[in-house]
């Protein structure tokens, strides 16, 4: 159990009086690397036990220290992009002795967050929104006469995106005083697939670009005298190009001034150039090169295992496992039916959005490279290549999070579903997800969704389901289709070997019953079954479907449930608004359904705080428990206690 002040029971020396970033500008060089081994330490002692983002954090410990030591926050404003990589910058901004609490329930979150500290003065979570945040707060500066500073810091992964090119031009174009750091690890989760920065080091480090500058350097070497004014021109042609070729060239043509690429592990180089730069007008990008992982052996191996870590065994780096086998997660279901339908057919292709872990298809790039696809941070994108690919026949299955294809809402209607093209899109994450909290709760996809004309929205009751739905998927042509599923394990049923075709837009009722019907759909089948049985112990006869489609409903079978009750409960792990719920209730409308009353459960109409999944499904009543007692609530059956059981 880690003391209130997990400090007292270390040795540190200047930790403890860092408490913002004031205090770091009494420091010398080597105090400041002195803390920053001490910081390292403590994070990687903090996060072996809370788990969370490790890599990314400890790959900017020095940068971190070296923009707070020579800038004046909170004056100056900080604006870190996706935010994973803040753990430093909320340790010296006064949240040392909280930072144990990190992405647990009620906790500091794991991002930052405006709500938390005035340090944190752009919210993210979300890849790449760090230099258009920074151009708006440095235009309502310069309307405001104000004269601080303001910083983005951006990882080369968030520069895949092309918000951040959009940014960077308009940024360009209006002039404005704003400092880009770029920290480049040559990392995004997974290698950086960033054709740039792969472009110009393979050509900066190729033999023939070596060659050829030897070669001229001999050839002048035997001309006397004239040699040596060859040999400037020679190296001033070759600084020329450099600078075409090297990434400085890319910025500059967007207006930025570049400088670098600087190590950023060395805290003097960092404030020198830092200093140099902070007072030149226009936009400038610093480039710094940073390994991620840095100082801690295994994130330094294997970076992108440790870019999010479960806790772990801080002297092997070996993450803990429950001993208790567990079911499969539904992103390798998914990954391994990806591969075994792509072998069937090959029209089916995979694209990632720089997730190929997180969604599975790293499957698909080991087994059938050839129709892999990871395009970057860039999930708009990712659909738009997708609907080109399907107008010539091929079958893309888009694997974006629920909360990251929030980006590419336009890029369905427009290019996918008013095309009626068939792009299936295959959305993990969907529901609450936990420790990152509400930037990434997949909240909203059956609302964003629902609302497409011909889309076709599918959510499996569990991992055997899945597979079935993603071959129906596959097979059913006549426009785009989504299914939904939740981080995590799957409900532990077995699983075929082939796959059985789902009759589009047909429920199954799991249960019969007689007092009230429960539609769930998703992942909120099984605790919508368990809480029949504990509707059962009071005497109330529940019905329960799965309905397995939020678009389009069963309505052969909603007409019969109308008829035959008078109480219909839909639960989704969705917002309640906009979703499946709505879906049946303008149903009923339409039907002029009269003399039922409705409860519409889900996600209520907020955003979610952070915490375990349990936490939350108990929080927010999406557990067995908590749907028996919201039915008895809202009913107002016999109220009675009912026996507190986690979801299980
Ligand atoms: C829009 C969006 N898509 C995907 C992600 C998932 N994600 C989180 S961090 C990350 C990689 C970021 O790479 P980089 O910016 O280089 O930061 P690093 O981890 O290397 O420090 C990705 C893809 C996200 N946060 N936002
Ligand atoms: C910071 C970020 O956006 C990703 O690292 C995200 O946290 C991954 O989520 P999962 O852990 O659910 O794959
Ligand atoms: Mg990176």
């Amino acid at each position: 159990m880690s003391s209130k002040y997990p400090l007292a029971e270390t040795n540190y020396k200047i930790l403890p009086s860092i408490n913002s970033p004031d205090d770091l500008k009494r420091l010398n060089i080597h105090e400041l690397e002195t803390l920053a081994g001490e910081i390292r330490e403590f994070i990687i002692d903090t996060i072996s036990k809370t788990g969370g983002h490790l890599g990314a954090s400890l790959g900017v410990v020095e940068l971190t220290l070296a923009v707070h030591y020579v800038f004046n926050a909170p004056k100056d404003k900080i604006i870190w992009d996706t935010g994973h990589q803040g753990y430093v910058h909320k340790i010296i901004t006064g949240r040392r002795d909280v930072f144990h609490t990190i992405r647990q329930f009620r906790g500091i979150s794991g991002f930052l967050k405006r709500s938390e500290s005035i340090y944190d003065v752009f919210g993210a979570g979300h890849a790449s929104t760090s230099i258009s945040a920074a151009l708006g707060i440095a235009t309502a500066r310069d309307f405001d006469g104000a004269d601080y500073k303001v910083v983005a810091i951006i990882g080369d992964g968030a520069m895949t995106a092309g918000l951040a090119y959009e940014a960077m031009n308009n940024a360009g174009m209006m002039r404005k005083n704003l400092i880009v750091i770029l920290n480049d690890n040559n990392m995004s989760i997974s290698p950086n697939v960033w054709a740039v920065s792969k472009y110009f080091t393979d050509l900066i480090a190729s033999a023939h670009y070596n060659k050829l500058k030897s070669f001229i350097w001999d050839l002048t070497g035997q001309l006397d005298g004239m040699g040596d004014r060859i040999r400037k021109l020679a190296a001033r042609v070759e600084g020329g190009v450099k600078a075409i070729i090297t990434p400085g060239m890319l910025f500059e043509a967007l207006g930025f001034r570049y400088f670098g690429p600087v190590n950023g592990h060395n805290i003097a180089k960092l404030i020198k150039i830092l200093n140099e730069i902070k007072n030149l007008n226009g936009p400038i990008l610093v480039h710094v090169i940073t390994q991620k992982g840095k100082g801690y052996k295994p994130a330094e191996e294997d970076e992108q295992k440790y870019h999010g870590v479960t806790p772990f065994d801080k002297i092997t780096g070996k993450m803990y496992k429950s001993d208790k086998p567990q079911p499969p997660s539904y992103t390798k279901v998914f990954g391994e039916a990806v591969v075994q339908l792509a072998k069937r057919n090959n029209k089916i292709v995979g694209i990632t959005a720089a997730m190929p872990e997180g969604t599975g298809l790293n499957i698909l790039a080991k087994e059938i490279p050839e129709r892999f696809f990871d395009v970057g941070i860039a999930e708009q994108h990712a659909v738009t290549f997708a609907a080109g690919l399907a107008t010539e026949g091929y079958i893309p299955i888009c694997a974006i999070y629920s909360t990251f294809l929030q980006r590419a809402f336009d890029q369905i209607i427009h290019d996918v579903a008013l095309q009626h093209l068939h792009v299936i899109f295959a959305i993990d994450r969907a529901g609450l997800v936990g420790a990152d909290g509400p930037t990434h709760h997949g909240a909203f996809d059956l609302s964003y969704l629902r609302l497409i004309p011909g889309m076709v929205i599918m959510a499996p009751k569990d991992e055997s389901e899945l597979r079935d739905m993603l071959y129906t998927a596959t097979i059913y042509n006549k426009g785009p289709v989504a299914i939904r599923y939740p981080r995590g394990n799957g409900v532990g049923v077995p699983l075929k070997d082939d796959f059985d075709l789902i009759e589009i837009g047909k429920s199954e009722i799991l249960k019969e019953g007689r007092d009230i019907a429960i539609l769930a759909i998703g992942n909120m089948v099984y605790p919508a079954l368990k809480s029949a049985e504990i509707l059962q112990r009071y005497g109330i006869d529940a019905m329960v479907v799965n309905m397995r489609f939020v678009k389009p409903l069963d309505e052969k079978l909603l007409d019969m449930i109308f008829e035959k009750f008078n109480k219909v409960v839909t639960v989704e792990e969705n917002t309640i608004r906009g979703g499946f719920g709505s879906a049946v209730l303008e149903y009923a409308a339409s039907k002029g359904v009269v003399n039922v009353k409705f409860l519409i459960h889900g996600i209520p109409d907020e955003f979610i705080e952070h915490g375990t999944q349990p936490e939350l499904w108990q929080m927010l009543k999406l557990d067995a428990n908590g749907i028996a007692e919201k039915i008895l609530e809202t009913f107002e059956f016999d109220k009675v206690l009912i026996p507190q059981k986690t979801h299980s």
